[in-house]
């Protein structure tokens, strides 16, 4: 019989949903995961916890919500894909707890947003939106009036990390001022200049555009007394998520003509797949451009997202690493030809290794490596053992007190 490599790969289900691209599938199917069932839409309720009932891994991206809820109905859940950067979307403290580490795209996508971004600044100085919708309406209205050059304008950015830094560049070389405001210290990138509170950034910039991730500190940043600090003919732009803008108070703005305009690509509540109606407030606003939630839909970022998560997922399911998951001790494995692999993922209590090694010991089992790392909640320890200890040693760590899951790579 050959070595195998990992447990038996036919046995393994991938559920994939919202649409990821077929580079995933591709991708699974040449490492030899023929089980792959795939969804367009995010499904909720009852249909989610079936589809995931008996799956090993899951995609998903900004839309499915994996709660503590849904995970608890998901014995088998071995790990996470979100196919994209944010992670907002899944309980990560619920998975760890779980034993089940949550992997993403961290820049995948970041460009695509950036472009998108850059464009819609030039749309909304120009008031390219209201003036698009009159002709399409049969009216012609030739003017200079609300239209702006951004070359010389200042761009605010709030969320100075990958897409806001990339953004900032970009700006720049079209003759924008840039400054910045970010919670962390932050190398200014060109002369990007940063601000030293939310309102500086609000009262000095001519266009803004958030780029935070869902946090409670982001709930509602942008609400009416932040708008309001925003200068008169100033345009906002939220591709972040929906919940960092308090849609009324925009709306509120954009009546009062606070505002010249708005591009916003995310929102609270969004429909969960192509065929369900979107139903907004600001869908009246001629000078809105409403985007759904497509910042990063390029087809390359989506090539390249659907190959990377999909590596993320096959790398720890066939050799245990854990390298960028962003709730779970990190561990960059190399391969165990020749040896056996345990992972044994346990509550971070004090001594775990040392039982794990005193068992180990009386059981007369060499250990031919070991790695440990530790989260807040989480222990994860990894040893290589002789083929025909395995068995012997999988039945040692399972009973070992705080074990939250053990599994065996061949
Ligand atoms: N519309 C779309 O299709 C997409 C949306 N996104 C969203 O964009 C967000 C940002 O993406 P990246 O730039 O890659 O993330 P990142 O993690 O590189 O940057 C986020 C920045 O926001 C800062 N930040 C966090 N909380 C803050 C607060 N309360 N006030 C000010 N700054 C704060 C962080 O320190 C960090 O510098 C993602 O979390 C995701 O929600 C990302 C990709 C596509
Ligand atoms: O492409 C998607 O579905 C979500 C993109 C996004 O919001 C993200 O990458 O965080």
């Amino acid at each position: 019989m050959q070595p195998r490599l990992s447990l038996d790969k036919d046995k393994l289900k991938f559920l994939l949903l919202e649409g990821i691209h077929p580079s995933a599938v591709e991708a699974l199917k040449q490492d030899g995961y023929h089980q792959v069932e795939t969804h367009t839409h995010a499904p909720i309720g009852a249909e989610l916890i079936k589809a995931i009932g008996n799956a090993h891994f899951v995609g998903l991206r900004s839309r499915t919500r994996l709660t503590e809820e849904v995970l608890s109905q998901a014995p088998k859940l071995t790990a996470i894909g979100c196919f994209c950067i944010g992670t907002n979307q899944v309980d990560l403290r619920a998975a760890a707890r779980r034993g089940i580490p949550v992997f993403n795209a961290p820049f995948s996508n970041t460009r695509s947003v950036a472009e998108l971004v850059l464009g819609e600044i030039i749309m909304l100085l120009r008031n390219i939106p209201e003036k698009n919708a009159i002709l399409h309406r049969e009216g012609w209205v030739k003017s200079a009036s609300n239209s702006y050059e951004v070359r010389g304008k200042t761009l605010g950015i709030i969320g100075y990390g990958h897409i806001g830094t990339q953004i900032g560049v970009l700006a720049e070389q079209l003759g924008m001022a840039v400054i910045f405001y970010d919670i962390e210290n932050k190398l200014a990138l060109g002369n990007a200049r940063p601000m030293h509170s939310l309102v500086d950034l609000l009262e000095s910039a001519d266009v803004i555009s958030l780029h935070v991730p869902e946090t409670s500190a982001t709930q509602n940043m942008i609400a009416a007394p932040q708008i309001a600090q925003m200068r008169r003919g100033s345009c906002l732009i939220n591709a972040s998520r929906g919940t960092v803008v308090d849609i009324q108070a925009l709306v509120d703005a954009l009546e009062s003509h606070h505002l010249q305009g708005a591009a916003v690509d995310v929102f609270p509540a969004e429909p969960k797949g192509n065929d369900e109606p979107f139903k907004s407030p600001l869908v009246r606003f001629d000078n809105v451009i409403l985007t759904p939630h497509i910042g990063g839909s390029t087809a390359e970022a989506q090539a390249n997202i659907g190959v990377e998560v999909v590596t993320k997922l096959i790398r720890y399911s066939n050799n245990g690493s854990t390298t960028s998951a962003v709730n779970f001790p990190e561990v960059s494995l190399p391969e165990h030809s020749g040896k056996c692999r345990l992972l044994h993922i346990h509550r971070n209590v004090p001594g775990v290794l040392a039982r794990i090694n005193e068992r180990f010991s009386q059981a007369g089992i060499n250990i031919a490596a070991q790695y440990l790392q530790t989260s807040v909640d989480v222990g994860y320890v990894v040893i290589d053992v002789d083929a025909s200890a395995s068995e012997i040693a999988l039945d040692q760590l399972a009973s070992i007190e705080g074990t939250i899951r053990c599994r065996i790579l061949y």
